[in-house]
């Protein structure tokens, strides 16, 4: 297998803005370095070019939207997170839903600027749906696991190997990452092993007062 991916989604904790944003991607730098691992970092939008000026890991945006630029006020374009920087995008993240044309529209766009398309879903069935897409990634996170401290891997394994066998059987070629709860090296051994390439994580490693031993931990069992 490539290496594992380790994708930390800052969403707006406080501790995750500004300078809080360096701390975890210059934790998320070195860890990557002698771990072998990619570990990419998902900023707020005003963060992506300093993010991805100063450090050499990926830097992915929080979401796009299915417009071309004009009159949308209040809107992010794919244009913009490209120039930016970002090498990628979630699309449809849990707490940023979008239609399922509009997720179609948003692989689309950025197909063609050429930048990764990560796009989330809750359950096996969604997961089938965004394969069809054919993006890069699908991230399957249970909504009622995010956040809570309790890890996917270990609740509910079987919407993992779920996941992993409705998107096999519409697009071998999309890869599946899986998140909610991933706290621990023992969580990501268990979704790699249940066929997914890496994980989707967020609290365990921004709200940690030392996010480099949380990111070392993360990749030590594989
Ligand atoms: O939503 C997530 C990542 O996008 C998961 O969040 P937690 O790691 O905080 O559960």
């Amino acid at each position: 297998m490539d290496s594992p991916f380790v994708l930390v989604n800052l969403k707006t904790y406080q501790e995750g803005m500004g300078s809080n944003a360096h701390r975890i991607a210059a934790a998320a730098e070195i860890v990557a370095k002698e771990s072998g691992a990619v570990i990419g970092i998902a900023p707020a939008f005003t963060e992506l070019h300093p993010m991805s000026h100063h450090y050499a890991i990926p830097v992915y945006a929080q979401h796009i939207d299915a417009i071309t630029p004009g009159a949308h006020t209040g809107h992010i374009l794919p244009e913009a997170v490209r120039s930016a920087g970002a090498r990628g995008t979630l699309i449809n993240h849990s707490e940023r839903r979008l239609t399922l044309a509009d997720i179609g529209a948003c692989v689309e766009s950025a197909r063609r600027l050429h930048l990764e398309t990560v796009v989330c879903t809750n359950n096996d069935a969604t997961s089938a749906a965004a394969a069809a897409l054919r993006p890069d990634y699908v991230a399957i996170e249970p909504p009622e696991l995010i956040g809570s401290g309790v890890s996917v891997s270990k609740a509910d394994p079987g919407i993992i190997e779920r996941s992993v066998n409705a998107v096999r059987a519409v697009n071998p070629d999309v890869n599946v990452l899986t998140g909610a709860g991933i706290q621990s090296g023992e969580c990501v051994k268990i979704a790699v092993d249940l066929g997914t390439c890496g994980v989707l994580l967020a609290s365990s490693v921004v709200k940690a007062d030392d996010p480099e031993a949380v990111l070392r931990d993360l990749v030590s069992l594989l």
